[in-house]
């Protein structure tokens, strides 16, 4: 068994920041101390870095069809763009079909994750209508694949939206299963409306997919999506969270009491609605669901995560080609495929834009980007911790540096980065996932298929406040 020792790093988890060694045997951590034995022991000196647990990142679109198109990103170039990028596991959407059995969807996921994963991956998996059918094998789905997780969409109306008896089913569902429903929170009836007016009048710019997707939308369908639960006694992920309006109908549905968590994710964080104005088409970069939002929306995501009202940062990743894919929008706003390129760029924006500038402590950001999706999503204490017998998922970090991204340095396989020119603080060193080095000293170095399947426990209620709360 391979013996891997980590020496005179500062290790930091969601509790705390101390000085020490670390013993890994094969893919575990055995102690944490000091002055271990090095013969035969491959040794990784950490002097002057931190070193994290690996990130979970529990939001990404790999090699999914969406749009017209399919993202750029497979389990191989998404994955190792994902490590480079300090994430050590990825929870990715496995979407499903009407009248087609979930079973066979599951499949194709298996199918196009194989022997390509240099990270940890699970899945969650879409709901989009709910029956007798689909009751009846989500048991056995749990039982056999660990998918604890269930999406169910409220947007994208004739795609992928369920309506709100499906919501309603879901949730009832995954109270008796013990499994946690998410819900992309956005009113797809009324962005309907509203687009097919803007397109009438001729409005065919990218700004327009912000315009026609304002803020109450979100808020709307978030308040909503929280009140069912409650009524259902059940609980709720709402993902990518990007605005006033949706952060207070998560804080208010967790103040009475109900099983509401919110994630939001680095664009909301670190770009705007202006961005989407960019002439020459380049404002189709920036095409997310939710949209861009106002810049005051910044600050108070950051407030709301510091507090403890949102409990994750997932990546979103769901990259296009500007050239290709995104232009599939060019007279159209409706047509450009939405999302982007993130899930490299995740750790990097939230420590510099997070820790660096003062706005969450050390520990939040090991708690948003690694412990509470660990927590949340069954797979504690496996994962989203540095302790004994957890598993050696680690990130050796270099806070001392500073570095800029770009499209020509990234190894995401898209055409562009949303961060272009960006310059950040702090750099992702060396990677271990399960023990085993997938990034050093900046090189990759994992094999396509290392990766392995997790399978998830179910979900348990951990709702009270953190530690890092409570100081605040
Ligand atoms: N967010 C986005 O624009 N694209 C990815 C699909 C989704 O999460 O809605
Ligand atoms: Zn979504
Ligand atoms: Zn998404």
């Amino acid at each position: 068994m391979n013996t891997t020792i980590i020496k005179n790093g500062t290790i930091v988890t969601a509790s705390e920041t101390y000085e020490a060694d670390i013993l890994i045997k094969g893919e575990t951590i055995v102690q944490i101390g000091r002055e271990f034995p090095e013969e035969g022991a491959d040794v990784i000196d950490a002097a002057g870095r931190y070193v994290f647990p690996g990130g979970i990142d529990p939001h990404t679109h790999l090699e999914m069809p969406f749009g017209g198109t399919v993202t750029r990103d497979d389990f191989e170039t998404g994955t190792i763009a994902a490590a480079h990028g300090g994430t050590t596991m990825v929870i990715d959407f496995c979407l499903t079909g009407k009248d087609k059995p979930l079973e066979e969807s599951i499949q194709e996921w298996h199918d196009k994750s194989k022997d390509k994963a240099v990270v940890d991956y699970s899945f969650h998996l879409m709901i989009g209508e709910m029956n007798e059918t689909v009751l009846n094998q989500l048991p056995g789905i749990i039982e056999e694949h660990g998918i604890t997780s269930f999406k169910v969409f409220m947007a994208y109306k004739n795609v992928f939206q369920a309506d709100d008896e499906t919501l309603f089913e879901t949730l009832l569902a995954a109270k008796d299963l013990g499994a946690l429903v998410m819900v992309h929170a956005e009113n797809g009836d009324v962005i309907h409306y509203l687009t097919e007016k803007a397109l009438a009048e001729g409005k065919t710019e990218p700004i327009y997919h912000a315009l026609t997707r304002p803020p109450e939308i979100e808020g709307e369908a978030t308040g909503r999506a929280a009140q069912l639960t409650a009524l259902a006694d059940s609980q709720l992920y709402v993902v990518h969270v990007s605005c006033q309006e949706a952060v207070e109908k998560i804080a208010d549905a967790r103040r009475k009491g109900a099983a509401v968590f919110g994630e939001t994710c680095p664009q909301y964080l670190a770009l705007d609605q202006t961005y989407m104005e960019k002439p020459n088409f380049e404002g189709a970069k920036y095409v997310w669901s939710p949209p861009l939002r106002d810049k005051k929306n910044q600050e108070l995501l950051w407030k709301a995560i510091q507090s403890g009202d949102l409990q994750t940062i997932g990546s979103d990743q769901c990259s296009f080609d500007f050239h290709g894919q995104k232009d599939l929008g060019i007279d159209d706003f409706t047509k450009i495929p939405n999302g982007g390129p993130m899930i490299e760029d995740r750790f990097s924006i939230i420590y510099s834009e997070g820790v660096a500038k003062g706005r969450i402590s050390l520990q939040k950001f090991v708690e948003i980007t690694s412990a509470r999706a660990a927590q949340l999503f069954g797979l504690s204490p496996q994962k989203g911790a540095i302790a004994v017998g957890s598993d050696a998922d680690l990130v050796i970090f270099n806070p001392g540096v500073t570095r800029t991204i770009s499209v020509d340095t990234h190894h995401m396989a898209v055409d562009y980065n949303a961060f272009e020119g960006m310059e950040v603080q702090g750099e992702v060193e060396t990677v271990l996932v399960r023990g085993k080095a997938v990034v050093r000293n900046k090189e990759t170095v994992g094999k396509p298929g290392s990766g392995r399947y997790m399978k998830r426990k179910t979900f348990q209620n951990l709702n009270a406040p953190t530690k890092a709360e409570t100081l605040i």
